[in-house]
């Protein structure tokens, strides 16, 4: 776990060996305490150089040891060891030094490091805080304003262009005459601004404007206050006691349950290119993820207008991007053109155009005639049976759905829908594609709505039915916001449109013509139904696009969400007009019924075998709904709120409101209850239906 080793006769060379990252696992935490002691007591050294195997300093703790009871030597009393010792100590860091890696490289009296190396804590993403003395030592290093500001200020001593091990032996060689004393940073005093009290003040402010209810972030700033106020002793104690509320706190564990639950959804290793048909708001989104990366992009349109239209914006696009990341844009990947035959040799296609199963189908047929036979076949269809286009190809088995998130070049979600054809390759070179592109890609089974558009419409459903109970829009929106949400169901409902839904119902015979008119009132295809969110699509009310959904804005696509008269007056009108006597509705009531209702809906999708696990839904919610990360995801909420309380709720709901069968609990759900509630990590052992694919 790490290796020692004597060069130039006189430098320790000390090597973490922890693939892939050099995390601090207690194995590593036990060979770098074993080596420091050779090396403090061999008289022949006179210096000693730390580094990382293979291009990567340390990854910090080692994140998976933090589920269970802490082994081996603890990194405090470590770290402060090696920072007393009396032989200069040099960290040589290529790659990454993040969290404990960084806080190891704090305690080197000297600091070299490659031009390309990324040094910084970001353990507040996993709900903790450097609690290795980093939050103590980097503010003694670098100062308050320094550390609001940048961190690059004064960390390293030396960067370098070359390989930093070597140029760490040379520096120590030089080093081991000088003074050891100001070299040890808990020795020094933190620079502190004269404002101090209010700068603080400020970014609490910003904090919990911006992350509310998020622990870490305010526990960093208290550690902040602490480096500033306390001796180095009295500082990392304070750091320990911030350190010891946050590590068994809910939130850590949701968060780096979300840590693992992203790499271990984007599993996939295949890697092809690809080409976009339709450009609209979707297919330029996607032609400028690909071309992002390198990809040529064939783009095509039916009209010359709408080719030229979509040509001007894409490269207005790839030229805004291009400038925000400062490369120069990569117009020349792009062809225009008119003509499906231009796609005869292209590796893989995506299918952009308008959501119409007739169309779609026209389209699939044409592509199996003019692309060669390799060529993959993918749609962007947020909801059709994707075994259905790949019936009408010559090659189901290279069809299959990627689902992308609007706006398709921001969001960060990919569904990859796996038809019951698709071969393992085909789906591994959309996930690899996705991954290449920088989405976070999951792969998901063929049925309506797939993972995330499915377990929206019961989470939708209960907030329209509190509505007709007697609540706000504002009111549910506000208990959801401060559950963590970013936004309540309503504005981004608001935001999303509401028109696509109302398509969407009237097309499935929910309402409009199709509508049996014997059907009793606010029920439709034998369930509850609620009117109201047609009745506000009536009014040409379609969110922010039209200057007014659920809420009124100041203009047309203005994001000032105002409550609404009218919205009020109908619904008075409309619990009048049905006999509805309005209640008082708890926020508990509101993220019981939104919240549950939607996890019952990924039981049932992990028992229909349409998500691989737990942890693949909950990445979806993340990056594809703005789930709050510090939550876990609907799923790992609903065993931190407890399988058997979710149960019990959801009976209690369900039996208030027969008529809902979104309410009525999931099997899956019982059987994870009577079977001992194991941790989510284990639930995919009790699911009896799995996807061949998943
Ligand atoms: C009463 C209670 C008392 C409480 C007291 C408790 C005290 C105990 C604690 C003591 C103080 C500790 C203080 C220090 C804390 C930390 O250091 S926390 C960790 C901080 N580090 C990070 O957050 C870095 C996380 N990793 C990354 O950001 C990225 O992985 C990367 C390093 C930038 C590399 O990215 P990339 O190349 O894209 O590869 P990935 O796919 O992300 O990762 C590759 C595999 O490596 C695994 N991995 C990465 N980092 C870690 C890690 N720190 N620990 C464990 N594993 C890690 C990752 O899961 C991947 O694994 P596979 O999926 O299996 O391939």
């Amino acid at each position: 776990m790490a290796r020692y080793e004597l060069v130039k006769r006189s430098v320790a060379l000390i090597t973490l060996t922890n693939p892939p990252v050099n995390a601090s696992s207690s194995a590593v935490r036990h060979a770098i305490a074993k080596s420091m002691k050779c090396a403090l007591s061999d008289p022949e050294v006179t210096a000693v150089v730390i580094c990382g195997e293979n291009g990567s300093f340390c990854g910090g703790a080692d994140i998976r040891e933090f589920a269970g009871p802490l082994k081996g030597p603890p990194l405090v009393p470590l770290l402060d060891a090696i920072e007393a010792g009396e032989k200069p100590v040099v960290a040589a860091i290529e790659g990454v030094a993040l969290g404990g890696g960084f806080e190891l490289a704090l305690v080197c009296h000297y600091r070299i490091a490659h031009s390309k190396a990324r040094l910084g804590f970001p353990e507040v993403t996993l709900g903790i805080l450097p609690a290795a003395g980093g939050t103590q030592r980097l503010l003694r290093l670098i100062g308050i304003p320094a550390a609001a500001i940048s961190l690059k200020l004064g960390i390293v001593d030396q960067v370098t262009e070359q390989n930093a091990c070597e140029v760490a032996v040379e520096f120590a060689l030089r080093a081991v005459a000088k003074p050891l004393l100001s070299r040890r940073v808990s020795m020094l005093t933190t620079r502190c601004p004269p404002d101090l009290d209010a700068l603080l003040d400020a970014v609490t402010m910003q904090v919990k404007k911006k992350a509310p209810g998020v622990m870490a972030p305010l526990a960093c700033i208290q550690a902040v206050r602490a480096a500033a106020t306390m001796p180095y002793y009295k500082g990392i104690k304070r750091e320990g006691e911030l350190m010891a509320t946050l590590f068994n706190s809910g939130q850590a564990w949701a968060l780096q349950y979300c840590f693992f639950a992203q790499r271990t959804a984007g599993k996939w290793t295949l890697i092809r290119s690809a080409a976009v048909i339709g450009l609209g708001t979707m297919g330029r989104g996607i032609a400028v993820c690909l071309a992002r990366v390198g990809i040529s992009v064939i783009a095509v349109e039916s009209e010359k207008k709408l080719l030229e239209t979509g040509r001007q914006m894409v490269i207005g696009m790839l030229e805004r991007d291009a400038k925000r990341r400062g490369v120069s844009a990569s117009l020349n990947l792009f062809k225009f053109t008119l003509s499906l035959h231009d796609l005869k040799d292209v590796d893989l296609v995506i299918e952009v155009v308008f959501e119409d199963m007739a169309l779609k189908k026209r389209v699939f047929q044409e592509l199996s005639k003019v692309c060669r036979p390799a060529t993959l076949l993918c749609t962007n269809t947020s909801g059709l049976d994707v075994d259905a286009l790949a019936g009408v190809t010559d090659r189901p088995h290279l069809v299959v759905g990627m689902h992308f998130f609007s706006p398709a070049h921001v969001m960060k979600l990919l569904e990859v829908v796996c038809g019951p054809r698709s071969s393992s390759e085909t789906i591994a070179t959309a996930m690899s594609l996705g991954k290449r592109m920088g989405k976070v890609s999951v792969a998901v089974g063929n049925c309506p709505g797939f993972v995330r558009n499915r377990m929206l419409k019961p989470y939708i459903d209960q907030a329209t039915f509190l509505l007709e109970e007697g609540a706000t829009p504002e009111q549910i929106d506000k208990a959801l916001e401060d559950f963590g949400f970013a936004m309540g169901v309503f504005r981004m409902s608001d935001l999303a449109g509401l028109d696509v839904g109302w398509r969407v119902r009237k097309e499935s015979g929910l309402n409009g013509s199709d509508v049996d008119p014997e059907s009793p009132p606010r029920r439709r295809q034998g369930r509850r139904y609620c009117l109201i969110p047609d009745m506000v699509c009536e009014q040409g009310r379609f969110g922010q696009k039209t200057g007014g959904g659920w809420y009124m804005y100041d203009k047309r696509g203005g994001t000032n969400a105002k409550p609404d008269p009218l919205i009020q007056n109908l619904l008075e009108t409309y619990r009048s007009k049905y006999g509805i006597q309005p209640r008082n509705i708890s926020n508990q009531e509101i993220v019981e019924r939104c919240l549950f209702a939607l996890a019952n809906e990924g039981f049932g999708i992990l028992e229909d075998g349409m998500a691989a696990r737990p942890e693949d839904i909950d990445v979806i919610y993340l990056f594809g709904y703005g789930f709050p990360r510090h939550r876990g995801g609907p799923m790992f909420y609903a065993s931190m709120v407890g399988l058997e309380r979710v149960l019990k709720r959801l009976e209690h709901y369900h039996q208030a409101h027969p008529d809902v069968p979104h309410l009525k609990p999931s099997p899956l759900l019982k059987t994870l209850v009577a079977c001992g509630i194991p941790p989510v990590q284990k639930w995919r052992e009790h699911i009896k239906t799995m996807h061949s694919h998943l």
